[in-house]
């Protein structure tokens, strides 16, 4: 039986400005308190842009609110001329729970490689922010039955001088590139399949402890109607939800996801 926290992270993307955040938030809130959602069991967090992370903290502060919230992305640097970026200070100040690190969409439309990936967290870990690792394949290697390999590659690039226990804190999160905003999902079979590869090579790379100790996401058209199932597997361990998080009674339903598997 895993002693491991279940976590629900709603990646809202660049959607909802500093207005609807609070909106979507506070509305999020009050579902899962009518709920009476145990936070303890499953961990709710969302991760709105950065221009609504200090909206989203004054409210979680004034209204103590047991969701945690994280950025989408962080600079490989703390401080110093490098225009447009966000220092991990910055977030750390911000009361910021996690990061989000090597989304796809970055790798894709912004070239990021996985050394600037690595750099990320190292960033991130130095301020104590806690990482989202977002690896995964594109269609064609999934074509090419190189999913896996290629996935762990990635990974293994990601925590290059990252230790035991700073890598135990790391939340890692498979998103296969095909399954994101296309509707079409992986099957919980493999959502197991790379989750027990992740957590088999980070066995392989530091220890079984570690490898216990992490959580492994699953993300890709993550739905109320497909979460329960994909939480089933033993080594999945929550969902990183992108355009169904922007649903506050949708993304409150996903981490209710025990609830509505056994009909209540
Ligand atoms: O970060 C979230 C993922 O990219 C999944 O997005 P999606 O749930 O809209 O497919």
């Amino acid at each position: 039986m895993s002693t491991r926290t279940p976590l629900m992270a709603g990646n809202w993307k660049m959607n909802l400005d500093h207005q609807q955040a609070i909106q979507t938030l506070q509305k999020l809130a009050w579902t899962l308190k009518d709920a009476k959602h145990d936070f303890s069991a499953v961990e709710v967090a969302v991760l709105p842009p950065f221009t609504d992370l200090r909206s989203v903290q004054t409210l979680v502060d004034a209204d103590k609110l047991e969701i945690v919230y994280g950025a989408q992305d962080v600079s490989a640097h703390s401080s110093g001329a490098y225009t447009g970026e966000i220092s991990p200070v910055f977030l750390a100040k911000l009361g910021v729970t996690y990061v989000a690190i090597g989304h796809s969409e970055r790798r894709e439309h912004h070239n990021e490689s996985d050394a600037l990936v690595n750099a990320k967290i190292k960033s991130a870990l130095g301020e104590g922010v806690l990482p989202i690792l977002c690896v995964g394949e594109d269609v064609d290697t999934r074509r090419a039955a190189a999913h896996v390999q290629h996935t762990l590659l990635q990974l293994e690039g990601a925590l290059d001088g990252i230790t035991a226990e700073q890598a135990k804190t790391v939340v890692v999160a498979y998103e296969p590139v095909w399954a994101i905003g296309t509707g079409e999902t992986a099957t919980p079979e493999d959502a197991q399949e790379m989750a027990e590869a992740i957590r088999g090579r980070l066995a392989e790379l530091y220890d079984q402890a570690t490898a216990d100790a992490v959580r492994v996401l699953y993300g890709g058209s993550v739905k109320s109607s497909n979460v329960a199932s994909i939480m089933a597997k033993p080594d999945v361990d929550g969902a990183l939800v992108g355009g169904a998080s922007l649903d506050p009674e949708e993304f409150a339903k996903i981490a209710r996801y025990q609830s509505h598997a056994v009909g209540l």
